[in-house]
Formats: C-alpha cells, structure tokens, sequence
C-alpha cells in the first residue's frame, strides 16, 4: 500500500484517478492532523499554503514526490528536495485561463474604479465624478514575463484594443511577431506603459523587479498590477508615489506575506484593489491542477513517466516512449560499472551514438549516474539528486553525442576513470534481442546484462574455461549463460557468466585461485 498525504483543500473530484486506486491510502488533512504518521507517506500533494521546508522533507523519510496543484514551487524547499531525491512536480498550465481573466478583471476594475464605486455605493453615496474611469482602448500594456499568463493576457489586451510591450529575456522577435507585441527592454516598457503587469517568477531577479528607482521611471498616472508573486513589486516602493499621485492605482492578489496583516499600509489606500490571492481560484482551474497532480503522482507510483517535474528533465509521452528501453540499458550499465570498478572514481564520461543522438539524452545520464552512485552508496540515489551527489563526491560526469555506432542503430559507450584505473562499457539496445554489453573494458563480447553475474579476466589459455566450470560444478552453482572475449589468441581475455541464483560471498577468491585467472567480480542485482 502507498499513501499518500493531500493538504490545502485540493478539489477531490479531481483526484478520483488517485483515490479510486485500490493499492493507494490517501488521507486529506493538513501535515498538523497527520503529524504523527508523516513518516509513511511516499507521496504529498500541495497548494500554495503548506511550507514544504526542509524540516518537513526531514519529518517525511518515505517521501518520493511533492505534487503542487498549481504553478508557483516557492512553498517547496527545491534545494532540499532535490538533494533527498525528493521529485517535485506541479500543474503548469492547469490555472492559466484563470489567473489570466483574474489579471484581466483587475485591470478592469482598476482603470475603472469598480471597487471604489461598489464600497461607495454601498454605504449610501452617489459619487459619480469622483470615479471617473480611464478607457484601455489605444493604452499601452506592459507586460513583465511573457510566459503562459502573459501570453493570453497580451491576446486578451489586443483584442480590446491595446497595444502590448513585453519584457522577457526569453521572447524571440518571431514569437513576439506572431502575438502581435512589441518585445522591449525593461527601461523601455517603463518609459511607455500606461499599465504595467508581471508575470513572472519571484527569484532572486524578480524580487523587487518595480521599486522605488524603476518606479520613478514610469508614467505620472501609471497602473501597476501584481497578480503573480508578492514582492515582485516591492510593497513599501509604492507608499510615496501612491501618496504623491504618481500612481494612478494599483491591483494586488499576492503579497510578500499572505495574508498580509490587518493593518497593512496599502490596504489603506482607495487607488489599491486587491483580492487575497485569488488568481487560481475558479472551479474549473481547481479541477484542472487537481487532475493533473493526481495523474503525475499516480504514473509515479506505478513507475510509470512523469511529465512536469520541475527537478528533472522534463519529456513528453512520445519522448518517454523512444526513451524507455535505453532508460533500462542505462541504469544496468551504471550498475555493472560500479561493481567492476570498486576504486575511486573521478571522471564518468557517457556518449550516444547512431538513433539516440536524436534525443534528449540528459535523463538517461542521470539514470545512469544514478545507478552508479546507488551502489557505492548507502543513501537515496535517484535521477534528481545523482548530480549534486556526484558533485560533493568530486565526480565528474558528461556526455556527448558521437557518429561512432560500430555498426550498431544505438551505442551508448562509458568510461569510468578513477586515479589508477579506468573501466570502459557499451551497450545497445535491439529490439529483438533486448538491451545487450557489447563491449566491456576493449573486448567485444555480447551478453544480456541479467540476474547474477561473474565477471572474470583471465589469460587466454587452454583449461581456464573448463577449471572455472569445475569450480563452479563442485559448489553446485549452475552456469545459465556465458560468453568469452579476448584481444588476441593466447592474451588477457574476459569471461562473463550469467546465473539463476545468488553466488556464494567468497566465489571470488575460491576462483582468483585458479591458474590465469587474473581478477574475479561478482555483478549482483543486474
Ligand atoms: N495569482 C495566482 O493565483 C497565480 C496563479 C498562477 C500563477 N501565478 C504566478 O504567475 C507567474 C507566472 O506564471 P506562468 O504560468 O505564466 O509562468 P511561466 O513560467 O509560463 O512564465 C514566466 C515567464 O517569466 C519570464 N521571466 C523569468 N524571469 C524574468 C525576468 N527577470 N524578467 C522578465 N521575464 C522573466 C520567463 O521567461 C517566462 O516566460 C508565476 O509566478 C506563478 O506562480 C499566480
Ligand atoms: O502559483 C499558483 O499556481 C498560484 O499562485 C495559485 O496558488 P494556489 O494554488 O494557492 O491558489
């Protein structure tokens, strides 16, 4: 049984895939309710509320994958996440229509006064010249973080008339083209915009991006709007020039802390509107993040391919599906690497030959780092933390694509260097045959990487074969598969033998004794 913890009211009808799953336990609370049994859980599904620290990370030992209903990951300790091998993934565009018309509604509201008018009208005023409005037709829109939101947002603006300058360093002049914006840089969009929203991430670049400075640029009468992160427009920049009318008026549904408090100096203010973050919330959006996390996490479970992990490389279906059986050949190759060089290791270096030089081959190095590490190691070692692993051990790994196939449709070929010694392996995939070494340390060979193996170096001399079957025959071990590889006649050549069961622990120095056997290695868990 898995289980699996779901917090923040994520929508249930989304997560019938999830809770119909016989072989899954999903319990729906906070990490308060659940607190003493946060050790069992392999799996933890989250809005923007619950703070997936560090701590937390440490109180959930079974934890395999954050699921965040919803864009944003700045709850999610990613650092410490990645470095436990932790997965985390979200629900990238499930909320996009949503927080877009929410951008949109601001804006709206913002130029005319709704807001204000609705509070006025309420408490028994008629004020009509005091909300006097600001049409968008004609205005220019500056848009901060031309991604998912930002591009509906600038179709929505043109369609009403406006013209759209965007700052992102990631918009191509052919994409900006085809929206029909002006792509800028910032400065730019300062000096020309009536209206300024940001639709990015908060990060070290974002954080603070509208400030006091950047502020001071900007039309007299401009309106700012923030329905993204809080601090990406600096809270406290905005109280001089809302006071001095510099500001014709500001949308806020995020805060740099949410709730903010009561008292708050902006809530004070007529020319601000704010929602408390709202962006998301519709019934459709909340279904749509909710489905999409309940899916990632239930493909997990079942080791099926994840497609918006945020600390892996991220492959759709038809990737995975061209992927997988070299995703299988990886992690043996890192597995027989690891037990046939027991040394230090400093470098790994992994190239791709023939069909696989047309894939994203960045998920299966780290298959294969992983793998590596698992078997040196005592910690968890997956696809997400094998690199900084590597790191903090001084390995190095990389890979390249090469034209070198030995006439083979795919090769992947490895080198392990440590400081004495060097190990090398290549490996294809054939579809009749299954994934096949076909190279190990310079010797040619061809076997199926499966089950229990020996690895043996020998001199090529006449008896060897037949005294190693004899040792094998007088423990009762049964050879099922093996294949003979040499450079020359009379020289070193290798053995690699194949068995049903497990070996006895001292097999190795039992057959090392044996005349011309040079080095024996036992290959387990193939
Ligand atoms: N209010 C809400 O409820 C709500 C809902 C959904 C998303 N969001 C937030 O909205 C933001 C955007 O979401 P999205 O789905 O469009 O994300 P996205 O990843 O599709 O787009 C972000 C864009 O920002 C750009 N960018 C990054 N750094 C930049 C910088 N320094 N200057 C200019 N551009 C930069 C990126 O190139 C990217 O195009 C995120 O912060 C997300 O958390 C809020
Ligand atoms: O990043 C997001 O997806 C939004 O901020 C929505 O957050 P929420 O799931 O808490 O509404």
């Amino acid at each position: 049984m898995a289980y699996v913890l779901v917090t923040d009211g994520i929508k249930e009808d989304g997560l019938q895939p999830l809770l119909n799953e016989s072989t899954i336990q999903c319990d729906i609370g906070s990490l308060n309710e659940f607190s003493d049994r946060l050790d069992q859980y392999e799996a933890l599904l989250v809005r923007s509320a619950t703070k997936v620290t560090a701590e937390v990370l440490n109180q959930m030992p079974n934890l395999k994958i954050v699921a965040r209903a919803g864009v944003g990951v700045d709850n999610i300790d990613l650092d410490a996440a990645t470095k436990r091998g932790v997965i985390v993934v979200n629900a990238p565009d499930g909320n996009t229509i949503s927080t877009t018309e929410h951008t949109f509604a601001m804006m709206a509201s913002l130029v005319r006064n709704i807001p204000q008018g609705t509070s006025s009208l309420k408490s028994g005023k008629w004020m009509r010249k005091d909300y006097v409005g600001t049409e968008l037709y004609g205005k220019t829109l500056g848009i901060v973080g031309m991604g998912r939101i930002g591009t509906e947002l600038s179709r929505r603006a043109r369609a009403f008339g406006m013209n759209v300058a965007v700052f992102d360093p990631f918009l191509t002049n052919d994409r900006a083209q085809k929206l029909d914006v002006e792509s800028v840089e910032f400065d730019h969009l300062l000096d020309v915009a009536d209206i300024i929203t940001v639709h990015t991430p908060l990060t070290d670049k974002t954080r603070g991006l509208l400030n006091e400075e950047t502020i001071a640029r900007t039309k007299k009468g401009v309106f700012l709007i923030n329905c993204a992160r809080g601090g990406i427009i600096d809270e406290k920049a905005l109280i001089p020039y809302l006071e001095s009318g510099h500001i014709g008026g500001v949308a806020l549904d995020v805060f740099e802390s949410e709730p903010p408090e009561h008292n708050h100096p902006l809530l004070g203010y007529d020319q601000v509107i704010v929602t408390p973050h709202l962006g998301a919330s519709t019934k459709e959006a909340q279904l749509n993040v909710a489905a999409q996390v309940a899916d990632e996490v239930l493909y997990f479970l079942q080791d099926k391919p994840i497609r918006n992990a945020i600390n892996l490389p991220g492959f759709s279906k038809e990737e995975y599906e061209k992927i997988k059986p070299y995703y299988e050949l990886t992690r043996k190759m890192g597995s027989i690497l690891s037990q046939c060089m027991k040394s230090a290791v400093n470098l790994v270096e992994v190239s791709y030959a023939g069909k696989l030089t047309e894939l994203d081959t960045a998920i299966l190095t780290r298959n294969l780092m992983a793998s590596f590490l698992k078997s040196r190691l005592d910690t968890t070692v997956n696809e997400v933390n094998a690199p900084s692993i590597a790191r903090e051990r001084g390995i190095t790994y990389g890979e390249k694509h090469s034209s070198e196939t030995h006439g083979y449709s795919n090769l992947i070929s490895v080198t392990v260097q440590g400081d004495k010694e060097a190990f090398s392996l290549q490996g294809t995939y054939i579809k009749e045959y299954g994934d096949r070494i076909t190279q190990l340390n310079g010797f040619d060979i061809d076997f199926h990487p499966q089950g229990h193996l020996l690895y043996i170096q020998h001199n090529d001399r006449p008896g060897v074969i037949g005294n190693v079957g004899k040792v094998l025959g007088e423990h009762e071990i049964n050879i099922a598969t093996m294949q003979v590889g040499r450079k020359t006649a009379g020289g070193e050549a290798i053995m690699m033998l194949s068995f049903d069961s497990e070996l006895p622990k001292n097999i190795e120095e039992t057959l090392e004794s044996v005349q011309d056997i040079v080095k024996v290695e036992q290959i387990g868990g193939v």
